[in-house]
């Protein structure tokens, strides 16, 4: 078990600089410091079931074998602000890498289709990342205050990786979710997956390949919920959910937790990697995944919370970009859900879409794709 307390400085040196922001429709949670930082979830986890410690923040990757990056911090402030201040001026960036390059993009989607039409898989979420270099180091709370400004619904994270050791020392995860994983207040859970986009609302309901698409989330999420629920409620039907520039198929599902020491972690651990990010079934598509893209790192993991009471919310690290420590370098990423009916053209644009929200706050040269 790793547990040792120490504890390093953002990548400004500024100690007093949050190194965890959860921040939605007003409401923000800002960490700082870190009193004891864990690598592993089983210690976490037990550190909460034990009430060592009053509050857990942090991320969890992709793969759930890899480290994870969560910390008991010092001190939190949980403050209703409205909406943020402004982030303040972010440099200029220029594009240094694509991976895969967008052709290569292409091609793995149609060899995860072809999979999927010889039956070993019902739906794998690919992404891919972009690479940037800033003409002047990213401050990552600046960056987060500013995806919050221009968010409508003023969500955004950021995470300090550092607590997961190696290359991830002095490194920020930043993003903008529109994604609850989940949701912990009391005795009530709320789930509120997204999956199905398009660049506007209409006919996105009646998309066949949409709804498809969406209907493996809700049944996995329900599936992993039922046993640990007195009461669950799924509605039948998406409802269309706004993300920025895009629109999404979402579904608010909301059960009545059985057992009350079952931790919002616990929920998230259970849950994640749902299909939103992974696919259908979990392990061909995890597999196909490593096979096809390679390793996500903090991507498509979660980002959140959660008290000594076990109450807390966990966001999917989607939307988001990882800051390198010294500032000067960005790696954002993308991805979108494959089905029998996908088109690689659409699911294409569809990442280079979902880059612009992160991107959003910066003037980058040479993008296009
Ligand atoms: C995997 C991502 O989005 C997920 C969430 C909403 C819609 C999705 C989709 O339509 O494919 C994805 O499941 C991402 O933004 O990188």
């Amino acid at each position: 078990m790793f547990s040792d307390g120490f504890t390093n400085r953002a990548a400004s040196g500024d100690v007093s600089a949050p190194r965890f922001l959860l921040a939605s429709g007003g409401d923000v949670l800002e960490a700082r410091g870190a009193l004891v930082s864990y690598r592993d979830t089983a210690a976490a986890l037990a550190a909460l079931h034990r009430s060592e410690q009053r509050i857990i923040v942090g991320a969890i990757p992709f793969d759930l074998d890899d480290r994870v990056a969560l910390v008991a911090p010092e001190e939190t402030a949980h403050r209703r602000v409205g909406r943020l201040d402004a982030g303040g001026a972010l440099p200029p960036l220029v594009v240094t890498a694509q991976r895969p390059a967008p052709d290569e993009h292409l091609t793995r989607v149609a060899e995860v289709i072809r999979r999927i039409e010889r039956g070993r898989l019902d739906k794998a979420v690919l992404a891919r990342a972009v690479e940037f270099a800033a003409a002047a180091p990213v401050d990552p709370v600046r960056l987060a205050r500013e995806l919050a400004r221009r968010d409508p619904a003023g969500n955004a994270f950021l995470a300090d990786l550092s607590a997961a050791g190696g290359e991830y020392v002095g490194r920020f995860l930043v993003g903008s979710s529109p994604e609850v994983l989940v949701e912990r207040r009391g005795a009530v859970v709320t789930c509120h997956p997204l999956a199905g986009t398009a660049t506007r609302p209409d006919g996105l309901l009646d998309s066949d390949k949409d709804r498809a698409e969406h209907a493996y989330v809700v049944d996995a999420i329900a599936e992993v919920l039922a046993p640990l629920c007195d009461t669950l409620d799924v509605p039948p039907r998406p409802s269309l959910t706004r993300a920025g520039d895009l629109w999404h198929l979402g579904t608010v599902i909301t059960g009545r937790l059985r057992d009350p020491g079952t931790t919002a972690l616990d929920l998230a651990l259970a849950l994640h990697p749902t299909p939103a990010v992974c696919g259908i079934p979990r392990v061909a598509a995890a597999r196909a995944i490593a096979e096809v893209e390679g390793p996500r790192g903090f991507y498509a993991g979660a980002v959140g919370w959660t008290d000594a009471t076990g109450d807390g919310q966990w966001r999917v690290s989607i939307r988001c970009a990882e800051i390198a420590p010294d500032g000067r370098s960005l790696r954002a990423w993308a991805g979108g859900g494959i089905v029998a009916a996908s088109d690689p053209a659409t699911e294409l644009a569809e990442t280079a879409n979902k880059l612009r929200t992160v991107l959003g706050p910066f003037d980058i040269e040479q993008w296009v794709a």
